[in-house]
């Protein structure tokens, strides 16, 4: 049995984030993950290397993607016989390809790996309907000009050819990640100015952050595209309390919707990376160390037959890797709570402040306590830099380890609400 080993985050690299159907309307998965691939090859001096593994993943996904993290591979310029493939743990993707990768660090199965997420709402797969499908599946396996007859003959001028486009919802609800969000609110009486205030500080920190060219060496422009477009710097409480709620809107509690446009993440494409290794590789090659990947956890929640909040796993995940490590939530410099919703990382807060909450759903004597908001995503997060689903969590993981770099020491967490009720977390610790 190997001794476990420390693992080091040496850098990311990402390309800009566009809002769904604008600057990346024409690029694959592929493309934008190669995009960012090519830019973390190019900034570690990576080409020609045999990288132990890449893991990396997409939530919307074609059938054309196949392995999806091996074709980018081979379309870069990495030693092509650097072993890639994919994983999917819908918004969790990036940060659990990242632990993958980091676990068999530690277990000295690799010495240097690269996680990455892409997606693209702009170019979502579209089914066709049930029936046409089978039928143009059993037309393509047909053997006989009769049986090929036969089957076409199914085809009917009446045949539904109507698409079926991927919604943004739970199978086993059928709601909307919004919807679900909009009932969470409801639960922890979370406030419409509450939200907007969380979305402005989003968009405040991340102009500041890129001013401050925070970015400069965890991003390559793409397509002409060299900040995030989602950034509104020039929002402001106003305008962002002038929007129209769009979500929980209709029912008995419509009157109390808060969630609008804009404190809710938008629909975003984008990719991400970040390579890891073990402290020794990253020496041997001269790299710097920005971050050490400390501990990780899963949680799922059952949102089908209980009552808790599709994207409230989280707050359950945090408190056990926290025991794990014998910490408590004081004990960080850094929050990253990705904002899929503000609802939802405000209603996470409020759940670890209740002593209810904390004794009878974490078993806990007493609640975890509030964090220091001035500690929380400070260059900005999901609401304001976009949420292409996979590529949030590599875009965390290099934005957390640079703050960590940056400060010289300390230590940071990670928060990601997943679909399915699910939640991965992390600490990084410099
Ligand atoms: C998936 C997982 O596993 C876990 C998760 O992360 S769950 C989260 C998954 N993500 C989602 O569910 C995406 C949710 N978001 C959406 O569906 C859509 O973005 C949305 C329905 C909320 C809004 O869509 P939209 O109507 O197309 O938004 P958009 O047109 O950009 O904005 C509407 C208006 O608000 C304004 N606006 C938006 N943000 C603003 C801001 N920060 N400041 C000022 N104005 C803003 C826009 O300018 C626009 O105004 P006009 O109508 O005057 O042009």
């Amino acid at each position: 049995m190997q001794t476990v080993r420390r693992v080091a985050v040496i850098g990311g690299n990402r390309i800009p984030f566009a809002r769904s159907n604008s600057h990346y309307a024409r690029a694959s998965n592929a493309d934008l993950l190669g995009a960012a691939l090519d830019g973390l090859v190019a900034r570690f001096g990576l080409a020609g290397q045999r990288i132990g593994e890449v893991v990396a993943g997409a939530v919307l996904k074609h059938s054309r993607d196949f392995n999806l993290a091996r074709e980018v591979v081979l379309g870069s310029k990495l030693d092509p016989h650097t072993p890639a493939y994919d994983i999917q743990q819908a918004c969790g993707t990036g940060l659990e390809a990242t632990i993958l990768v980091a676990n068999k660090i530690a277990l000295g199965q690799l010495d240097v790996g690269i996680a990455g997420g892409v997606d693209t709402t702009s170019d979502a797969p579209l089914a066709l309907n049930e029936d046409l499908r089978r039928t143009l599946l059993q037309l393509n396996s047909a053997r006989t000009v009769g049986e090929r007859l036969r089957i076409a003959a199914r085809l009917r001028p009446h045949q539904p050819f109507k698409p079926e486009i991927p919604r943004n919802a739970e199978p086993r609800t059928g709601l909307s990640m919004g919807e679900h969000a909009a009932r969470t609110a409801l639960r922890w009486h979370i406030d419409r100015q509450a939200q907007d205030e969380l979305a402005l500080r989003s968009h405040q920190r991340l102009a500041a952050a890129y001013e401050k060219g925070f970015f400069d060496d965890l991003m390559t422009p793409y397509l002409g595209l060299t900040r995030d477009q989602n950034l509104r710097p020039d929002t402001s409480l106003e305008k962002l309390g002038s929007l129209r709620p769009v979500f929980g809107t209709s029912g008995p509690d419509a009157e109390q919707a808060t969630m609008t446009a804009g404190n809710s993440s938008p629909l975003t494409d984008g990719a991400s990376t970040v390579l890891l290794a073990s402290e020794e590789w990253a020496r041997e090659h001269h790299l710097p160390v920005l971050a050490r990947f400390s501990w990780s956890e899963t949680a799922a929640v059952d949102f089908v037959h209980g009552d808790e909040g599709l994207l409230m796993a989280p707050a359950y995940a945090v408190p056990r890797m926290l025991a794990r490590a014998g910490l408590t939530l004081r004990d960080f410099d850094f929050y990253e709570i990705h904002e899929a919703f503000a609802s939802q990382v405000l209603a996470t807060l409020a759940a670890w402040e209740s002593p209810e909450f904390c004794q009878e759903r974490l078993g806990l004597d007493a609640p975890l306590g509030p964090i220091d908001r001035d500690r929380l995503n400070v260059n900005g997060s999901s609401l304001a830099a976009g949420h292409p689903f996979a590529a949030t969590g590599g875009r965390i993981v290099a934005t957390l380890a640079k703050l960590l770099a940056e400060r010289g020491s300390g230590r940071g967490l990670i928060s990601i609400c997943a679909a399915g009720g699910q939640g991965v977390t992390a600490i990084l610790e410099r």
